[in-house]
């Protein structure tokens, strides 16, 4: 029935202030008025429909991408919309784009990487995007082994220029996203040459297109590398392919913060480490845990509110039947997820923080805290994008069929989001950096060195401190157990910086409370899964395994009643939601039943192909069958 709040009961049984708690998902007040009124913005306007998306082909989908980008570059501009606004914009349309990389790492690796006066030049022009870049980094043969790259940038000292080139097939640039059509400018990474000499992988900025035709400029071959997985989804981003024969660019274009080549071919290294070379895949880390929430949160809230809706089973007297969200077994995956959903959003408020921190601290030359840095980003990285992708996965299955559908949102949301696994860093590759970074510890613990920051506790670890071993010997052969050992450090941090939101004040009625129970949940739902660990180490005994196990049931409970207001509390619209199942009012089945008639192959009643492909056949069958 149309405007009935099906979910109405279920929201009245929440024991907490649903506002209050908006307000500590978005962060603050501010950012609570910031979401709502650009969430309206993007929602009223039609330019910005995105339930055609699934059904389009490929190069009308792209065409209408490239119609919303530029749309919404025109608003930014006509509302005057400040970098907050405007990044909440972007992430209310709900679109991979070229603009992604654009902004996300083409901008901050010039400025992370480029000198005040290559500052000065190229970021105006991109800040108007009157340039739009990429960051070519990806080989054909190699992305995670950045070192391993084969691209060449050798200085020629007679014209003081760079040339850049592609010396084979697995050297072609691969998968950077907007390189494929639209970027007029990468900043490519190449190995330096000078004089015979290689000095490691380093930043060019590299012009690709005219800026007046768009057509690749001489020695530049440069296209879109095909279909990705799912319908929609990522492939809404040109991924391109792009060798370089010879291309010769002015010795200004290399990012020469970190190192220099003189007008004379001298190479010098600035007083900084050359991992500031990395400095815009940490950034991206950084943003795709903040990130990781906004996506597990959005399958959470469409396979809660439909759990709600859906009923199997157990009518008594012919009344309705059970809704399965009221199933423990539907509870033990899902109530987990959703705990998920606000840890991780807590993880990546902290990480926020010591991310700027960081960048603080290299301002005035102090590196300390960069490797402690790069281990939480890469692990956090890892651990919630992972969990993120497979919890997409485990909310369709919770949805049961209607799951599958298109309609379900859940099919793209997965599609666009699992490639988060492997870009910016495969998560098991980031993950042996954070086990080589708790190595290195161990190893400096021995010596009596304190670790500090997300590492002190291991100095509280008596084994630990009698422990004498060199980072690398038996890594490799090891390397799947310190995976685990990555993950669960990585796990220590998300749960440590939960606790430590619930030490802060947090008003409004019952929400302190909800979010001690979900923290709970988050913690012992890993114990249980991990108890064999547990016991096999005698960090537990059976007993408080079965004990931390009956807690979990109750808490379960506990926020069973106050489940939909939990998804409420996201403040997700439908427009931005997408999905049917997920609807506000969970008015599920008319709203299925409309949308499949919409459909086009039920734009007629008898199919294209029928008379070539059917009736042929079914004369067939009428003929054998009269003989
Ligand atoms: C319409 C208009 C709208 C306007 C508003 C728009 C707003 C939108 C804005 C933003 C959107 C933001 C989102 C952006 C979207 C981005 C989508 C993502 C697309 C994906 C892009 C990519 O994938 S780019 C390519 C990524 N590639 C990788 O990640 C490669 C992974 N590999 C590596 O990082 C490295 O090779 C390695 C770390 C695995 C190994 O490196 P190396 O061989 O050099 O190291 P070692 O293992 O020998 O280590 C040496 C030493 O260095 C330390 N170290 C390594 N890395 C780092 C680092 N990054 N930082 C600091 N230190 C590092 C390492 O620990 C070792 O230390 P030791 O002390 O020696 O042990
Ligand atoms: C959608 C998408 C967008 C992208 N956008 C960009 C972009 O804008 N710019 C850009 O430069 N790149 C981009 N990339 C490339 C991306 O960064 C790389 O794909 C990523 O870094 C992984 O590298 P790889 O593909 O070489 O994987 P590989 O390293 O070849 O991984 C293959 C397998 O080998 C394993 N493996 C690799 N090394 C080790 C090891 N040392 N020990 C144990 N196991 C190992 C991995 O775990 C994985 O299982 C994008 C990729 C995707 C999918």
């Amino acid at each position: 029935m149309e405007g009935v709040d099906h979910l109405a009961d279920e929201r009245k049984k929440a024991e907490f202030n649903v506002e209050a708690m908006k307000i500590v998902w978005a962060g603050s007040q501010h950012n609570l008025e910031v979401s709502n009124r650009i969430s309206k913005l993007v929602a009223d306007d039609p330019a910005f429909r995105k339930d055609d998306r699934t059904m389009l082909p490929r190069k009308e989908l792209f065409k209408n991408t490239l119609r919303k980008a530029a749309y919404a570059w025109k608003r930014i501009n006509e509302l005057r919309l400040s970098e907050e606004e405007a990044s909440k914009l972007r992430f209310y349309v709900d679109e991979t784009a070229y603009t992604d990389l654009h902004w996300g790492m083409f901008i901050p690796a010039i400025k992370g990487q480029g000198t005040d006066e290559q500052q000065r030049k190229w970021l105006p022009l991109a800040y108007k995007m009157q340039i739009i870049g990429c960051y070519a980094q990806t080989e054909l043969g190699h992305g995670s082994n950045v070192q391993g790259l084969e691209t060449t940038a050798t200085f020629d000292p007679h014209t003081d220029e760079f040339v850049i080139h592609s010396p084979t097939l697995t050297s072609s640039k691969w998968w950077p996203g907007g390189l494929g059509k639209v970027s007029t400018h990468a900043v490519t990474y190449a190995r330096l040459i000078i004089d015979g000499k290689d000095h490691g992988v380093h930043g060019f900025i590299v012009q690709l297109r005219s800026l007046e035709d768009h057509r690749p400029l001489p020695g530049i071959t440069v296209g879109d590398i095909g279909m990705k997985f799912g319908n929609g989804a990522y492939n809404t981003m040109d991924n391109g392919v792009l060798r370089f024969d010879h291309v010769r660019i002015p010795r200004n274009q290399m990012l020469m913060k970190v190192s220099q080549v003189t007008r004379e071919g001298k190479y010098k290294q600035s007083d900084v480490p050359r991992q500031l070379v990395y400095g815009t895949m940490v950034y991206v880390r950084q943003r795709i845990v903040a990130d990781a929430s906004c996506y597990l949160s959005r399958a959470v809230c469409i396979a809660t509110r439909y759990s709600a809706v859906r009923r199997q089973f157990g009518s008594q007297n012919g009344g309705p039947e059970t809704q399965v969200i009221d199933y423990k077994t539907q509870q033990s995956r899902l109530f987990p997820l959703l705990a998920s959903a606000y840890a991780f959003r807590f993880v990546g408020e902290w990480l926020e923080w010591l991310y700027t921190d960081v960048m603080q601290r290299l301002q005035a030359n102090d590196f300390s805290t960069l490797p402690e840095a790069h281990a939480c980003t890469a692990g956090l990285k890892s651990l919630t994008t992972s969990v993120t992708a497979d919890g997409i996965e485990e909310c369709r299955k919770l949805c049961g069929g209607h799951g599958y559908l298109c309609t379900s949102g859940l099919p793209e949301l997965f599609a666009v989001y699992v490639p988060a696994c492997t870009y910016e860093g495969d998560n098991i590759v980031l993950l042996l950096q954070v086990a080589r970074f708790l190595m290195k510890t161990v190893s400096q613990i021995g010596t009596g060195k304190q670790p500090v920051g997300t590492i002190a506790y291991m100095g509280r670890i008596e084994h630990l401190m009698q422990c004498r071993c060199n980072v690398q010997r038996g890594f490799a052969e090891l390397s799947a157990d310190l995976v685990e050992a990555a993950v669960a450090h990585c796990q220590l941090i998300v749960v440590s910086k939960f606790i430590e939101k619930l030490q802060q004040d947090i008003p409004g009625e019952g929400v302190k409370q909800q979010l001690e129970a979900l923290c709970g949940i988050y913690y012992l739902s890993l114990l249980h899964k991990h108890q064999g660990d547990f016991l096999a180490t005698s960090y537990l005994t059976p007993k408080q395994s079965a004990l931390a196990n009956d807690q979990l049931r109750a808490l379960y409970s506990k926020v069973r009643p106050n489940a939909i207001a939990l998804v409420d509390a996201f403040n997700y619209s439908d427009h931005f939601l997408s999905s049917i199942l997920g609807r506000y009012d969970g008015n599920v089945y008319p709203k299925l039943y409309e949308a499949a008639w919409k459909d086009p192959l039920n734009e007629s009643v008898v199919p294209d192909g029928y008379h070539e492909y059917v009736r042929p056949l079914l004369k067939q069958q009428l003929h054998t069958a009269r003989l």
